[in-house]
């Protein structure tokens, strides 16, 4: 897949480029048109079977994005980085929360680039509609525009930082990907639709491009908020055959991979301090559940305020269900709700034509529910799904094998599905929830 077809900022075919390229597909482009284990070295295997919020790290979403990743060029080497070879290992999201008008000064910023928390977006569409406060439930627009700055808290709690702005009640913008562009415009006449973000176009502003899309949590109160990225890949193909081409190890994932085990990295990719993007993605995704269970936990955000991104080790089913029950309080309908909206989605996948011939990688599933009993499931993120050549099919459900560009999204939801039912039964003493009675 060419570069502009990545969603990150950083891979993003930026702002001149993308107008250029809907220019070309005549498309409008004025601000007001509703226009991301450990492997050694060796062969590739298939993968088996208004917040009150607490200490949280908080980052002003900017126009420019976070941080970029150092690349170690091949002439800082002195030595071939993993002999060309790659094995399997893995990668992550990002989640959001409705909030208030912050002053600029009250926004904290960190040199992160992975947003882990709660958020502040900086608002960049005005409609100029003033509305009086007590009507506004996702943000606060201040009459003092000139000293406060209308911001929206939000909770990313995975993801880029840099990648969403706030926007008109009820929207937000996400950093403008071609490819998460052209999803966005299959699905609008997908089966799938009621189960993806509204998508209202391309918005130009300050010479960037976004995608605008419905804010999810927009009416849910002090919402909780669960990311799950599904599939057994996280990585593209085509970013593994780069590598193997021309291995860039990086020293950003080395130290992250460090920070999470010291002993994760080969000697040869300590010695380098850098290790290649399929061998960290590969090695999140076995450090985690995605290999062993087709999806994984990337963040939760409670309706405390309280965020939590540190699940890049829990892989086991146990930890995942500990995980699942405090997210929903000890609520069985809670999950009854999950499992319903679940089975919805399943049916949905498996008669869809854009899920049919669309790989896709590194898409959540996002959980919202709040005090209210009301609990929604979201298919999020389509920044690297891509379509198949013409014919081809996926069936989602068998391993991943090089070429074949299985994804293991069904086998994940499957898996996801039967570890929540085995709560909901469990809650519900010897109830037994079956397709039946959702
Ligand atoms: O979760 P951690 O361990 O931080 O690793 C991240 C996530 O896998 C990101 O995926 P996501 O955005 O889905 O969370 C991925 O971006 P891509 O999706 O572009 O692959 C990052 O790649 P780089 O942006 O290349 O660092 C990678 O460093
Ligand atoms: N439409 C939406 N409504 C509410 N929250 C969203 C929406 N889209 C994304 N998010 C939040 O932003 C996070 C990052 O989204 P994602 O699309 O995965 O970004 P990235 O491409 O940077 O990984 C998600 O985990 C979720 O919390």
């Amino acid at each position: 897949m060419p570069k502009e077809c990545r969603r990150k900022s950083s891979k993003d075919p930026g702002p001149d480029r993308a107008r250029s390229e809907r220019r070309a597909a005549g498309k409008p482009s004025s601000s007001s048109s509703v226009c991301d284990e450990l492997a050694q070295a060796a062969a590739l295997v298939a993968p088996p079977p208004a917040m009150h919020a607490l200490p949280v790290p908080q980052v002003t979403i900017t126009p420019e994005g976070g941080g970029s990743a150092r690349e170690i060029l091949p002439e800082d080497l002195t030595q071939h980085p993993v002999d060309g070879l790659l094995s399997r290992k893995l990668s992550s999201s990002s989640l959001s929360s409705a909030g208030s008008v912050e002053s600029e000064d009250d926004v904290l910023s960190d040199n992160e680039t992975k947003s882990k928390g709660i958020v502040t977006l900086e608002h960049l569409l005005d409609t100029g509609e003033v509305k009086p406060w007590w009507k506004l439930k996702t943000y606060i627009r201040s009459p003092l525009n000139t000293i406060y700055r209308r911001k929206l808290n939000w909770v990313q709690l995975a993801g880029h930082k840099g990648n969403f702005k706030a926007a008109d009640e009820g929207t937000i913008l996400k950093k403008f990907s071609e490819n998460e562009m052209q999803c966005f415009e299959k699905l609008r006449d997908d089966e799938l639709r009621p189960f993806v973000p509204g998508y209202h176009g391309v918005v130009e502003k300050d010479g960037e491009s976004f995608l605008q899309m419905t804010d999810l949590l927009v009416n849910f109160d002090h919402p909780n908020v669960m990311d799950c990225k599904m599939g057994v890949r996280t990585y593209l193909e085509e970013e593994l055959v780069r590598a193997r081409e021309r291995p860039k190890p990086r020293e950003d994932l080395y130290r992250k991979m460090v920070e999470v085990d010291e002993g994760g990295p080969t000697p040869e990719e300590h010695r380098q301090r850098g290790v290649t993007k399929p061998r960290y993605m590969q090695w999140r995704e076995t450090m985690s559940s995605t290999n062993t269970l087709g999806f994984r936990i990337e963040g939760i955000k409670k309706h405390d305020g309280s965020c939590r991104t540190d699940f890049k080790k829990t892989r086991s089913k146990q930890d995942i269900i500990k995980v699942f029950k405090d997210f929903v309080g000890g609520d069985a309908s809670i999950i009854k709700s999950y499992l319903h909206r679940l089975t919805e989605i399943r049916q949905t996948l498996n008669t869809s034509e854009f899920f049919k011939c669309h790989e896709v990688i590194g898409s959540s599933l996002l959980f919202i529910h709040d005090s209210t009993g009301k609990a929604q499931i979201w298919i999020i993120d389509f920044g690297k799904t891509t379509g198949l050549p013409e014919g081809q099919t996926l069936s989602h459900d068998v391993p991943w094998q090089e070429g074949n560009r299985e994804d293991g999204y069904l086998w994940g939801l499957e898996n996801l599905f039967h570890m929540l039912e085995s709560i909901s039964n469990e809650e519900t003493g010897c109830f037994v929830t079956t397709e039946s009675d959702l």
